[in-house]
């Protein structure tokens, strides 16, 4: 046995008579999760607890005297969590697929691995999904910092009949990604249409030969990449490796802080946290002064508005939708009497819903 070994064997019989304590732990806590299961049957009540889940990190992330960091204490107990919440019911979450999307990532990064992921082949689909009852949650991009709003979403926003019950922020890495891992013989590159245009200056700067096809997903091109070895891909890691794809470069976004925004939509209305977001749809009469009355409530009770967001209205009689993100939960004393008068104001008025604000 060498030097290193011999001082690195009583470090890792610690280490192993550590993880079977914690792994004694976990299981008391599994158990005590599926206590908590039984009892929420009892009361056919939601299994996921969003605003719990939040209290259970900070409690610990208040306590922690390190060294693990505060983002390393989340990220473990996320699959604690995940993992004692599948015990209990697993969730079945819908996403935009197929399986390496983003989306994915996004709804992994939300519920933990221990989930039953339910790829879609749209977003219209993900909504579907969720308002049968075919899947408890669904994770739709709704923004990306590049190219602004993803307009289908909100459009599914408007008229359906579900609750935005978190958010999710990912930073968007694109990779070119070919079967070789060069570009030899390579005619064309596909990918989603936004991350086309997310990359479009380095791909006139360094692969102009390329045509350029917009196909569904970024996961598509990578599952149409690896059947074809004309074709090249834009996509992230979770689509390379589940196609087994080389990377001819990596981090090809023209922004280095590219990121996409993701919302949870669910039939759960998630209670106050103390750092949550409300999330509104509004319409007016179109008069002069119509939009600055609108939102004088905001200003007359302190609430912080994050996001401003117009979309043409494709039917009824208003010409406007405004999709508005305001700091807060709806039941914040402060909140609802904005929201009220709001109400009261606006011509057409959708109050999508209160959640938590991503961590990232
Ligand atoms: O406390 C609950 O409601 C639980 O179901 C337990 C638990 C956990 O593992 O701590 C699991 C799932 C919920 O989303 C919240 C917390």
């Amino acid at each position: 046995m060498s030097t290193e070994e011999q001082r690195l064997a009583p470090l890792r019989d610690k280490i192993d008579a550590l993880d079977a304590k914690i792994l004694d732990l976990l299981s008391q806590r599994a158990q005590a999760a599926q206590e908590v299961g039984h009892v929420k049957g009892g009361f056919a009540s939601p299994i996921f607890r969003p605003e719990r889940e939040r209290q259970v990190v900070a409690k610990l992330q208040e306590i922690n005297q390190g060294p693990l960091l505060p983002d390393g204490i989340a990220a473990i107990w996320r699959e604690v969590m995940s993992a004692c919440r599948a015990l209990e019911a697993r969730q079945t979450i819908a996403y935009l697929g197929p399986v390496g999307t983003f989306s994915e990532q996004a709804a992994q990064t939300y519920f933990g691995q221990s989930i039953a992921g339910l790829p879609c082949v749209s977003i219209d689909e993900v909504f579907k999904a969720v308002e049968k009852g075919a899947a408890q949650f669904g994770v739709v991009p709704v923004e990306n910092s590049s190219e602004g709003a993803i307009s289908r979403t909100l459009d599914l926003l408007l008229d359906a009949p579900v609750q935005i019950s978190g958010e999710v922020v990912l930073p968007i890495r694109h990779h070119l990604l070919t079967k070789s891992g060069s570009l030899d013989g390579v005619t064309t590159v596909c990918a989603h249409a936004q991350a086309l245009a997310q990359c479009q200056q380095w791909l006139s700067e360094h692969a102009p030969q390329l045509k350029r096809q917009a196909v569904s997903s970024n996961a598509e091109a990578a599952r149409m990449a690896a059947a074809d070895p004309t074709l090249a891909a834009i996509a992230g890691e979770p689509a390379q490796i589940a196609y087994s794809l080389q990377a001819v470069a990596s981090q090809i976004q023209d922004d280095p802080h590219n990121r996409t925004r993701f919302v949870v939509i669910g039939n759960y209305v998630c209670q106050a946290t103390g750092n949550d977001q409300t999330s509104l749809v509004l319409s007016v009469d179109n008069q002069p002064g119509a939009v600055h009355r609108l939102l004088a409530p905001l200003a007359k009770h302190g609430v912080s508005m994050n996001r401003f967001e117009s979309r043409p209205a494709r039917k009824g009689t208003w010409e406007y939708h405004f999709f508005i993100d305001v700091a807060g939960h709806a039941d914040e004393e402060k909140v609802a009497k904005a929201l009220t008068e709001l109400q009261d104001t606006a011509a057409f008025y959708k109050k999508l819903g209160s959640y938590p604000r991503s961590s990232i």
